[in-house]
């Protein structure tokens, strides 16, 4: 099926395996149609994020990759096998950071991790060996120091460290993060985008996720997949989707004092310009292109204003 009005502007990883191939997904609640006709896919290595409004089928989409929920219709094929059919040997190979892990509070960190990792042994393979050492997983999450302490001893940013261990102790191909880094600090923002990178350097794990906060989408994501209304209204990496849809420029510059704004399709020529006019009476030059969620924003409403 075509997806009109859709964005299909490619892949930031050409020809890498596909790890999530969607055609044509609809899924109806009743006589309700959430998801109709949905077509993407995310190569091996790629972090990809699934954005749109509350309420535009995104969880629904993860959970029918997940294997939690039976689509209506479409196809779907994760790691080669469709989630719907899919058996224990694949589950283990795909990993879900749930939100807060709550159990096991009395638990230490080392421990709960050995623990849950056995469960991952019967699934070892040549290519990758399952679990991941304790040490070595603590490493990357970066909880070596508290490896000892106790689950319910752990700060906010800590836990939600702890979660994605969790998620990743099997070493799974491809990791679903749902909203990772609702209520962090910058702080512990910034460390979690971090271990997000060395996830894919080290272990090259394809992540889906989703999340709200399109800042968070922009500095992690190879690609962006915008849900809304239950349909992809665009697809492709942020710089892609900006210069798409945004088109201007706008340049900001202040001449004797004097403040001046102005919009350019190709801020370039017009700055050379500027200078070529003004040379050295030029200052404060900003040129800022439209950002992930201007053009969020913007895709958004025109998808909402069609569907109205
Ligand atoms: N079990 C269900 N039965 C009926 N309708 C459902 C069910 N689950 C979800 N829906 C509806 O499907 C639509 C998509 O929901 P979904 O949770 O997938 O959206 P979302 O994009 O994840 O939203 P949010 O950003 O708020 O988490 C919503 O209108 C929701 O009310």
């Amino acid at each position: 099926m075509t997806l009109t009005g859709a964005l299909d502007l490619g892949t930031g990883v050409p020809g890498g395996e596909r790890v999530i191939d969607v055609r044509d997904l609809r899924m109806r609640y009743g006589a309700k149609d959430v998801l109709s006709g949905v077509s993407f896919d995310a190569r091996r290595g790629e972090v990809l994020a699934l954005l749109g409004p509350n309420g535009a089928g995104k969880t629904t989409t993860i959970e029918i990759l997940e294997g939690f929920r039976m689509r209506s219709a479409g196809e779907v094929s994760v790691l080669g096998i469709d989630p719907a059919s899919a058996g224990e040997r694949w589950r283990a190979r795909i990993g879900v950071v749930l939100q807060s892990w709550r159990d096991h509070g009395k638990w230490r960190v080392r421990e709960l991790l050995k623990h849950l990792g056995t469960y991952f042994a019967p699934y070892s393979t040549d290519r990758i060996r399952r679990p991941w050492p304790v040490d070595d997983l603590l490493d990357v999450v970066g909880l070596t120091a508290q490896a000892d302490q106790r689950v319910m001893r752990l700060s906010g940013g800590q836990r939600r460290r702890l979660d994605v261990a969790i998620g990743i102790v099997g070493r799974p191909e491809l990791l679903f993060l749902d909203e990772p880094t609702v209520g962090f600090d910058p702080a512990a923002r910034r460390e979690f985008h971090d271990l997000v990178h060395r996830l894919t350097d080290v272990d090259d794990t394809t992540i889906l996720l989703t999340t709200h906060d399109l800042d968070e989408a922009e500095k992690l994501a190879d690609r962006i997949v915008i849900l809304a209304a239950g349909r992809i209204i665009a697809d492709g990496s942020a710089d892609q989707l900006s210069r798409q849809v945004a088109g201007e420029t706008e340049i900001r510059w202040t001449r004797d004092g004097q403040r001046f704004v102005h919009s350019a399709v190709d801020a370039t020529p017009f700055v050379r310009e500027l200078f070529r006019q003004y040379g050295e009476d030029i200052a404060d030059l900003e040129v800022r292109r439209n950002n992930l969620e201007d053009t969020y924003m913007k895709l958004v409403l025109e998808a909402e204003g069609g569907t109205r």
